[in-house]
Formats: C-alpha cells, sequence, structure tokens
C-alpha cells in the first residue's frame, strides 16, 4: 500500500510523514513513553515495521519490551507517543483504541487455549462471517500449522507443542494486520522450539503480517527477526538488521549481550593504543584516554602453525602473542580455552570449533582478528 495525497486528506496519514509513493509501514511507533509510579520504564520508543517483517524487541529482563509490546496492543495506555496501523491512528494524545478495534493478534508464553473447545472451534472463536468461509479458514490455517487431523481433539490431548502450534493458527485466523508475540516460545522445550519457530515465521511470512516479538534471547532474536531493536532501560539502544547488531554493536554492553566478550584495556596515545597485540588504531580517543578493545571469542585464533615451539614472531606477524592455557572446556560445538596472557596477565577465550583440550599450562601464541574488533571508550 502506499499513501496517496487523497489518504492525506481523508486524515489517513499526516502530511510530512511519508514520502508520496513509499509503502506505509504496516505498524508505525513514535516517541512511545510510560512512567509507573513515576518511574519511566518505557522511553520515547521509535519502530516501523513492514508487512511481513520480524522485528525483535530484544533486551534483558525490566528493560521495557512487555509494556511497549502491550502499549502497540492496547492493554496498556500511552504517556505520550503515537501508534499507528495501516496508516490509521490508534493511540495518541487524546485518543486510545480498544485491542479489538485495533487489528491485532496476540500469542503470549502462557497461550491458554480454551478447555472446553474443540481445536476447530477454539482457531474459529474470533471470526465472523459466513460459516462455511469461517470453516474453509480453520481448514486452510489447521493444515498450514500441520495439526488438519487435530480439528475435532480437546486442548488436553494435545503436546505443548501442538498447543503452541493451534495458539499461532487461532491468533492468524482473522487475519491480524499486525501479529505481537510475548516470548511465545519459552514455554516449549528445546527440542521442540527450533521447528516451531522456524514454522511460525514460515506461517507469518506467507500471511504477510507485521509482527513484533519479545524476546530476552539474542539466538531467537537472531534466528527469527528481519530487524532487531536492542533495548536498555526503557530505550531502544540500538536498531538494525542482525548482522549489524552483531557485528556492529553500538557499545560493550551491546556486544556482550549476543556473546562472551573479550575486553584489552589500553590507554591511547597520539591515536594508538598498545596491547599484547601490537598497536591499534583509536582514532577520536584523546591522549591519556582509556580504551577498550573488545573481540569475541571466535575472533581469537590460535596459531597452531607456530604450536607454541616455534620461532618468535616476525614483525610481518606483528600481532601475535603468547598466553599460557589456564583453563578449557569442551562444549559439544566448540573448545572454550582460556589463557593468561604473558605480556601482562590479563586472561582472555579462545572458542575453537570441535574439541581441542590442550595441557593447562601449555604456551600458545594468539591471533587477533583486527577487522572483528570493536574500540569503545574504557573506564578510569
Ligand atoms: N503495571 C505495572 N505497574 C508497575 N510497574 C510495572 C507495571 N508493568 C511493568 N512494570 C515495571 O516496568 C518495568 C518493565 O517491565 P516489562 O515487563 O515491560 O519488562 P520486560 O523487558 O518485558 O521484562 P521481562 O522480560 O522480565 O518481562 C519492570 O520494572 C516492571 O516491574
Amino acid at each position: 500500500m502506499t499513501v496517496t495525497a487523497k489518504d492525506i486528506g481523508k486524515g489517513k496519514a499526516e502530511p510530512g510523514q511519508f514520502e508520496a509513493g513509499q509503502a506505509v509501514p504496516r505498524l508505525e511507533v513514535k516517541g512511545l513513553s510510560r512512567s509507573f509510579a513515576g518511574r519511566a520504564v518505557v522511553q520515547d520508543v521509535a519502530l516501523s515495521v513492514a508487512p511481513g517483517q520480524v522485528t525483535c524487541l530484544l533486551g534483558p529482563s525490566g528493560c521495557g519490551k512487555s509494556t511497549t509490546l502491550r502499549m502497540i496492543a492496547g492493554v496498556e495506555t500511552t504517556d505520550a507517543g503515537e501508534i499507528w496501523i495501516d496508516g490509521q491512528r490508534m493511540a495518541g494524545p487524546g485518543l486510545h483504541l480498544p485491542p479489538e478495534r485495533r487489528g491485532i493478534g496476540m500469542m503470549f508464553q502462557d497461550f491458554a487455549l480454551f478447555p472446553h473447545l474443540t481445536v476447530a472451534q477454539n482457531v474459529s472463536f474470533g471470526l465472523s462471517g459466513p460459516s462455511a468461509a469461517k470453516a474453509a479458514r480453520v481448514r486452510d490455517l489447521l493444515e498450514r500449522v500441520g495439526l488438519a487431523s487435530f480439528a475435532s481433539k480437546h486442548p488436553h490431548q494435545l503436546s505443548g507443542g501442538e498447543q503452541q502450534r493451534i495458539a499461532l493458527a487461532r491468533a492468524l485466523a482473522p487475519r491480524p494486520q499486525v501479529m505481537l508475540m510475548d516470548e511465545p516460545f519459552s514455554g516449549l522445550d528445546n527440542r521442540l522450539r527450533d521447528g516451531i519457530r522456524d514454522a511460525t515465521l514460515e506461517i507469518l511470512k506467507e500471511e504477510r503480517t507485521a509482527v513484533v516479538l519479545v524476546t530476552h534471547e539474542p539466538d531467537e532474536a537472531m534466528r527469527m527477526a528481519d530487524e532487531i531493536a536492542l533495548m536498555r532501560g526503557g530505550r531502544i539502544v540500538q536498531s538494525g538488521a542482525p548482522y549489524n547488531i552483531y557485528n556492529a554493536p553500538v557499545d560493550k554492553a551491546a556486544a556482550a549481550f549476543f556473546s562472551d566478550i573479550n575486553v584489552i584495556r589500553g590507554t591511547s596515545k597520539g591515536a594508538l593504543t598498545q596491547t599484547p597485540f601490537g598497536e591499534f588504531l583509536t582514532p577520536g580517543h584523546a591522549d591519556g584516554a582509556p580504551v577498550e578493545i573488545i573481540i569475541r571469542p571466535q575472533h581469537l585464533k590460535i596459531d597452531f602453525d607456530r604450536g607454541g615451539r616455534g620461532p618468535l614472531p616476525t614483525p610481518q606477524d606483528g600481532t601475535a602473542a603468547r598466553g599460557r592455557v589456564v583453563r578449557a572446556r569442551y562444549l559439544g560445538r566448540e573448545s572454550l580455552v582460556e589463557f593468561e596472557m604473558e605480556a601482562d596477565g590479563s586472561r582472555l577465550t579462545a572458542s575453537v570449533p570441535g574439541v581441542f583440550m590442550p595441557q593447562l599450562g601449555r604456551a600458545l601464541w594468539l591471533m587477533i582478528r583486527r577487522d572483528r574488533c570493536f574500540v569503545f571508550p574504557g573506564q578510569r
């Protein structure tokens, strides 16, 4: 859908809100804020979600994800900000449409199905119109969630994963413009979860639903999201495609939210910082300013060729540094090896694919992937 001058005339969009001809986001949130008892829990949140796009609100417990979702749903009022769905204002100054008038579907962790209704009755619960059309929609959805033969069963006869798929079918049945999901997979065991996430994603994409999914699990966000909005203390601190969020974190905490990190500390001098791995360019950091160079464990490489025995690194190697193994753990897909660096006694962890369990005390040369380092101001 595109906004035209006619839409603006009809009050469907504000002048200047969208360029003529530009696709309207299915969901647009601007300046959303909410306080409880004088404490701001959501501050100035902005989101824009296109049809068929999944945006994950990701952040630690208590950062305001659910409150944001509840305001979009209309079950919580806003203190400030606006919520637009398909070019229509749902909430704003002096306006608060109830949830049932917002064209949204909701799925939560405790997706209670009606126990006294059959699967088919549960799915058709929110549908109106001729019964033949309702029955056809229910059949179609049950087929797509792979549970066509369960139509006449009752919820207690279904496993947790099956119930979750019925809840998805029920939420999608009225063809909501926007689907709001709050930790919908967290009640499922690990073995089921991946399959159900993928199946859910496929159906949401087919239906071209705009999705906001709340999760505190970075893996889930990376797997599901087209866009991640990383929240902290009620604010979105960074948003973008999973690749960008992971590979260009806005600060140390954003980097640490997705994986363990190594921190190499130094002091900037003449836009350079000395480390056990040689000099790093640290432009923009004042002389004498503390600097933290962040590197994920998978980007700290063990130089197996040298194996701790070979000649000292040449100037061309430049970036190798020696560390002694102080701990090695095998985690199945990878091994985590912790080193104490000879140069300054700092501790760094390398992740090695597969099994690598070197003896404690063994000295190895380490290399650092400089293109995968993030440089941030350090603490004084
Ligand atoms: N109705 C309310 N009254 C008072 N405080 C509330 C209310 N709802 C939420 N809060 C507080 O607002 C803060 C944010 O809560 P919210 O549920 O949005 O966080 P969250 O990021 O979704 O966390 P979680 O992942 O633990 O659910 C919390 O400190 C919570 O206690």
